[in-house]
């Protein structure tokens, strides 16, 4: 992307980086919700052009620039609300309405910046629908990934408490880690389980793909490189024997920057409809 995109691209990551370190940093048992209600003045003053620090003015000058909404960045703080007080999701239009607020959000704000390609003529919603389903798809792989990190640590358990009882699985069983006493692998509930929930998050990947293509040169490769990387995570936690509980999946880095070449060729299939 030209210069002025990366900075903008930039100072958008570092305001959602500081809005997670709020819930999810060295800070962040002592956070309240009156915390969060400062930090969205404060948002509100960045959209006012009043600025606290420079990390903040680097928000404005991408303002000044690019035609951001507020609304997505209301929304996230909104999501960083749910985590305080929601350890559970029900089923999984609750778990979409949180993948929505910390991670759909993050297409959303990011679509001003990277714009449709010069000769796109659909609709717009088609791409804002495909960059928010990344979000979402990034946030399923994100939440399968670390589920004994987040069970074991915080007591968070994100994936939907209607999908383990449809597979027969208690939450006191996620919390405590599911291996078979005979072999020491992976309970075959938890692996039906994981295969179902892979499947779903992949299927979101393909809602996302249909957009890439549309948006503007410069920003198709970074895109499908994003999803490429990010997606090979599921296939990481095949490959652990889906033991997400005690073993973190992860593209080592060779392999990412093996996959850039594929992604390249990927943004460079001219696909607008
Ligand atoms: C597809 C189209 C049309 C546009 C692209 C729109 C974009 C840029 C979408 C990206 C959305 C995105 C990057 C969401 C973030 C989601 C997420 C799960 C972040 C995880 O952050 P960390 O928790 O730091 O992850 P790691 O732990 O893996 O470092």
């Amino acid at each position: 992307m030209t210069p002025e995109k990366q900075r903008a691209i930039w100072a958008i990551y570092v305001w959602c980086r500081r809005t997670d370190e709020l819930v999810d940093g060295p800070n962040a048992s002592h956070i309240t919700p009156e915390a969060l209600d400062r930090w969205e003045e404060r948002l509100e003053g960045i959209f006012d052009g009043k600025p606290v620090d420079m990390i903040d003015a680097t928000l404005c000058d991408t303002l000044s620039r690019f035609p951001v909404d507020i609304q997505p960045f209301r929304d996230m703080i909104d999501g960083m609300r749910m985590d305080l007080v929601k350890p559970r999701y029900e089923t999984f239009d609750e778990l979409y309405e949180y993948c929505y607020r910390v991670a759909g959000t993050v297409g959303l704000m990011s679509m001003p910046i990277m714009g449709c390609d010069e000769n796109f003529q659909g609709d717009v919603k088609k791409v804002y629908k495909a960059a928010l389903a990344l979000g979402l798809a990034n946030q399923l792989t994100n939440i399968l990934r670390d589920v004994g990190e987040d069970a074991q640590t915080r007591n968070r358990i994100y994936v939907p408490i209607e999908d383990l009882n449809r597979f027969g699985i208690t939450e006191q069983e996620v919390l405590r880690g599911m291996f078979s006493p005979s072999t020491g692998k992976v309970d075959d509930r938890w692996v039906a389980f994981m295969k179902f929930q892979i499947e779903r998050a992949r299927q979101v990947f393909k809602d996302a793909e249909d957009g890439v293509n549309c948006l503007h040169k410069d920003a198709r490769w970074p895109v499908w490189s994003a999803l490429d990387v990010y997606r090979n995570i599921l296939d990481a936690i095949e490959a652990n024997g889906y033991n997400n509980f005690n073993q973190r999946a992860y593209v080592p880095k060779v392999e990412k920057f093996l996959m850039l070449p594929q992604s390249y060729l990927k943004a460079q299939k001219a696909q607008m409809h």
